[in-house]
């Protein structure tokens, strides 16, 4: 599978340039062959949470342009996340098309991130980001999530061979985000693909750093602070591989954690 990473500036609080510039990266990574292109996080508004009310997402303007874009240019589309309204509330919403153009996830961030305020403007979602594209089982989560490695382990246990990671990182902690990507792909033994924005906005500075880690750990594609289009090839045979080598999921002992995590509860 060839994949595309889009690590794009995005700007703050302009929906309208924002999905001009898209439609623009979407067109370059078709045209270059791309069979799935990967956007970053919050990228219709940036973190413009104060104004959502008036930029946000309510109309479904996201699902039908990566829709109509898959279907015309026959490429997935993992769509990072957006803004939206929905629900008498705002949400931070990541949306996967196929390339017939059929809308495969839709997942709202699990994990509200405190140091950029979502936990004061944003629902958080509930449901587990697993999604099929031709039969094969892949995850998406947005930013902090990768901070829970119970959240992404549920994902593998769920049959996911490679887990998307949209996201709108500081490069002030990008240091956490490199190990964390790779830790997440050792002990899950699957594929990260984890597309980070470049630029700033009025409080932050982005790190870049969009990685492909294989599930050895190896980084086979590192964007560092390039804007741009970044390509991957992959084999998702790798995966199995990696598994027999090591079958670290043969080997758990769920039996065990769940015991040791109920006592901890009970002492507490
Ligand atoms: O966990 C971090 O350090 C960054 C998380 C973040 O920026 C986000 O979730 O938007």
């Amino acid at each position: 599978m060839k994949i595309a990473c889009v690590q794009m500036d995005i700007i703050f609080g302009e929906p309208e340039q924002n999905y001009q510039q898209v439609i623009n990266y979407l067109t370059e990574a078709a045209a270059n062959g791309a069979e799935t292109i990967v956007l970053p996080e919050m990228w219709n508004t940036g973190y413009a949470l104060t104004e959502l009310g008036t930029l946000a997402d309510s109309t479904n303007q996201t699902v039908e342009l990566l829709k109509s874009f898959a279907k015309e240019h026959a490429v997935n589309i993992v769509g990072g996340s957006v803004s939206t309204q929905k629900n008498n509330g705002f949400y931070n919403t990541m949306y996967v098309v196929n390339k017939n153009g059929e809308l495969v996830l839709e997942y709202d961030k699990a994990h509200r991130f405190g140091l950029m305020d979502e936990h004061i403007h944003l629902e958080e979602g509930d449901t587990l980001g697993t999604f099929k594209l031709d039969g094969t089982v892949y995850g998406g989560v947005i930013c902090y999530d990768i901070r829970f490695p119970e959240w992404i382990r549920a994902q593998a246990l769920n049959g996911a061979k490679l887990i998307f990671v949209s996201a709108e990182w500081p490069e002030a902690r990008i240091d956490h985000w490199r190990i964390l990507l790779q830790a997440r792909a050792i002990e899950n033994q699957c594929f990260i693909v984890a597309v980070n924005r470049v630029g700033s906005d009025p409080k932050n500075v982005f790190g870049g750093s969009t990685m492909v880690i294989a599930p050895w750990g190896e980084v086979r594609l590192d964007m560092q602070k390039d804007e741009g289009v970044g390509y991957v090839e992959i084999n998702l045979d790798e995966v199995e591989e990696v598994r027999k080598r090591i079958p670290v999921f043969d080997d758990r002992r769920e039996k065990l954690y769940e015991k040791f995590s109920k006592s901890i509860n009970e002492v507490l």
